[in-house]
């Protein structure tokens, strides 16, 4: 988070229409600079000058999907981390037919997604309803397969957040409730994520678990302060909480645990 403020890496955010304002104010909120940009024209350009690219398929189209895969290769060939947020997987096949494309064409280095999200990608039917999960898997097992089998590291979103690059997994607790009842939250997620890991590109595991545990101690710093209000104050709390947090003060409250897998579960 410090060096997210010292540095104000620029964030290339290819999103969805539902959740762009949010992700741009979020990412100002905790020092970043989003740039939302999506035509081919200028996406190589955009991505090649930026610290960190996000590509969540949320809203997606044929001509948009063109130009995500020509801003990762952009990002690729100047080794800047690239995020993939899989809304919706599994939800239609037209959805998963655009994951493949962009897994085969850039290199992703981190899917954040939901467990329903996930698993669809692996194959699994029945697991997200739009863009929600409807599954109770084990986060943990699912976070590994993953991993292994998309080889990059993968964050599964949930009461219990999953970090795994298939070798080292970490749990976060940190979080609330109200997360799910303020849309958007996983997708700014995904852009704190990709802004963590361009400053710290070196570890994308310990990146990510530092982004879930400021992430989940902003949310219930907020609910705290606006429980009796309800929901939209949340919202609008969870933004003033992102940018007034210090690194130091979500270190108090973090909840984080290394998962020692037995030598034949490796
Ligand atoms: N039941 C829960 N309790 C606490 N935090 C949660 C819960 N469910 C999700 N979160 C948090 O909400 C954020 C968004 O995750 P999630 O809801 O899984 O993503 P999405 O919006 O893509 O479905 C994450 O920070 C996650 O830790
Ligand atoms: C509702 C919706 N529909 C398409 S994208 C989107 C936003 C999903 O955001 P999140 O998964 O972060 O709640
Ligand atoms: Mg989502």
């Amino acid at each position: 988070m410090k060096t997210i403020k010292q540095e104000n890496p620029l964030i290339h955010c290819m999103t969805n229409m539902v959740v762009t304002n949010f992700t741009a104010n979020g990412l100002l909120a905790i020092g970043a600079s989003p740039v939302m940009a999506y035509s081919k024209e200028e996406t190589a350009d955009m991505a090649s000058a930026a610290d960190g690219l996000l590509l969540n398929i949320g809203t997606p189209s044929e001509a948009v999907i063109e130009s995500m895969i020509i801003a990762g290769r952009a990002a690729n060939a100047q080794g800047t981390p690239v995020i993939l947020d899989p809304v919706g997987a599994g939800a239609t096949p037209f959805r998963n037919h655009i994951i493949r494309k962009i897994l085969d064409e850039v290199n992703v280095a981190l899917i954040r997604g939901n467990a329903g999200e996930i698993a669809a990608i692996l194959g699994e039917v029945g697991t997200v309803k739009g863009v929600d999960a409807q599954i109770k898997t084990d986060p943990i097992q699912l976070a590994i397969k993953a991993a292994k089998q998309l080889n990059c590291v993968i964050v599964v979103t949930g009461a219990t957040d999953v970090i795994s690059d298939g070798m080292r997994t970490v749990t976060v607790k940190n979080g609330h409730p109200w997360l799910t009842r303020v849309v958007g939250t996983g997708c700014l997620l995904g852009g704190v994520i990709c802004a963590y890991s361009a400053v710290k590109s070196e570890s994308l595991i310990d990146a990510a678990t530092e982004a879930l545990v400021f992430y989940g101690v902003a949310a219930e710093r907020a609910f705290t302060k606006t429980q009796t209000q309800g929901i939209a104050s949340f919202q609008i709390q969870f933004i003033n909480e992102l940018s007034q947090l210090t690194e130091d003060e979500a270190a108090l409250f973090k909840q984080v645990e290394e998962i020692e897998l037995e030598e034949k579960e490796k």
